[in-house]
């Protein structure tokens, strides 16, 4: 273990050499497996500048995909890396509203306006034609005073307990850091972990709220698909029941999925899992490649790393196996309320699920919202 400041200094002056590294920690109801520490932060920290590009997901180590999976995917190879770990303290969970009050500054008319439209193009879509979900999104640039990378991410651990946290750095990426309450997979031995989380809502102090039937549907079809997408593949499948799920800021609906791969643990397996799960309908709609379409054409954005997934594939860093390690898990995130770190600007990704039944006016409110997350951190320009 290393001393909490040390960990962050070291990390730092990885950052100012320029070379790749990782640091995260998961969030304090996952810790996959439960043997992790509470409040385990772990690093990988790449020995060189290597650019390491997955092939096909049989390699082990920390991967940092983007949403359109015809672009690469980058990973920072167990083997090539520096590992280290420290203990945050844990803090007890409460359902206390936030500390930091809203940012109220509203991004320019202008942004609004082409959310809109965005928005009414996609609920025409589905109500002409196959598309049953499309999930949108946009981008917004902040001017940012002087952030210093290593401190907002000391922010966001503080300010997310229940969230996978990370900061991320390579010189073909650049730097990103994000607060996501969204699993994609965790494997361990045979047994998978996935959820399907959808419908949003602002917390208000409680999360005993009641959901609309929109926000119920939009749910199911993300279950729906991650149900099908699992069958042929597992047995003994479990889904819980939908509820509520605090997100910061937001609440939203989650569904746990539980099932054991039915010819076991096999890493050709898993990337043909994560072939099929990706995107799901909580970031890219339904049915998927209509949908997928339909955002390549219309948002007129780059995506990039946005509602993508990171995190452990084919080996879970852990203190106790410094040198080469046998184990297998996998613990992958999607990268939601996410954003890109530049010198002076912060690039927010955020977006939503329109179903035929959605209010523009309420859909770009919820973008409003959830880029509350990231901005509650950041310390603006005056
Ligand atoms: C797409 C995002 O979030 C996803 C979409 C949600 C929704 O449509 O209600 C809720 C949670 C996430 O699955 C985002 O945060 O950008």
């Amino acid at each position: 273990m290393t001393d909490l400041s040390d960990f962050f200094e070291i990390i730092q002056q990885h950052y100012e050499r320029g070379l790749p590294f990782v640091a995260y920690r998961k969030s304090f109801d996952d810790r996959t497996g439960k043997e992790e520490q509470p409040g385990l932060l772990k690093a990988l920290l790449q020995h060189d500048d290597r650019v390491f590009r997955v092939r096909d997901f049989s390699e082990r180590g920390f991967v940092f995909s983007p949403f359109d999976q015809r672009k690469d995917t980058l990973l920072i190879p167990y083997t090539e890396s520096r590992k280290m770990f420290a203990v945050l303290p844990v803090k007890p969970k409460t359902d206390a509203p936030d500390k930091a009050s809203d940012i109220q500054d509203c991004p320019e008319q202008e942004a609004r306006e082409l959310h809109l439209q965005l928005v009414r193009k996609g609920v025409e879509a589905i109500r002409h034609g196959k598309l049953k979900k499309v999930v949108l999104s946009r981008t917004e640039e902040i001017r940012i005073d002087g952030e210093k990378p290593i401190a907002v991410f000391r922010r966001l651990l503080e300010h997310y307990p229940d969230a996978f946290c990370y900061i991320w750095y390579h010189p073909v990426t650049g730097l990103w850091l994000g607060a996501t309450p969204e699993t994609l997979l965790h494997i361990k031995g045979c047994v998978l972990h996935t959820m399907a989380l959808a419908g949003t809502q602002k917390f208000r102090g409680t999360t005993k709220v009641d959901w609309g039937e929109k926000e119920k549907q939009e749910q199911q079809v993300v279950t729906d698909a991650i149900v099908d997408s699992l069958r042929f593949r597992v047995n003994s499948l479990k889904i819980s029941a939908a509820e509520t799920h605090r997100a910061g800021n937001l609440l939203h609906i989650k569904t746990d999925i539980q099932a054991s791969l039915i010819d076991g643990y096999k890493k050709e397996n898993i990337a043909s899992l994560l072939n099929s799960l990706h995107p799901t309908p909580a970031v890219c709609g339904f049915p998927k490649e209509e949908a997928k379409r339909f955002i390549l054409e219309n948002e007129g954005y780059d995506r990039s790393f946005y509602s993508g997934f990171l995190g452990e594939l084919h080996t879970a860093i852990v203190p106790a196996t410094e040198g080469a390690s046998d184990n297998t898990d996998s613990a992958l995130y999607v990268n939601l309320r996410c954003m890109q770190l530049g010198a002076h600007t912060a690039s927010l990704y955020i977006g939503g699920g329109i179903t035929r039944d959605s209010d523009p006016k309420s859909e770009w409110e919820e973008t409003c919202h959830k880029a509350q997350t990231m901005k509650k951190i950041l310390l603006r320009k005056p």
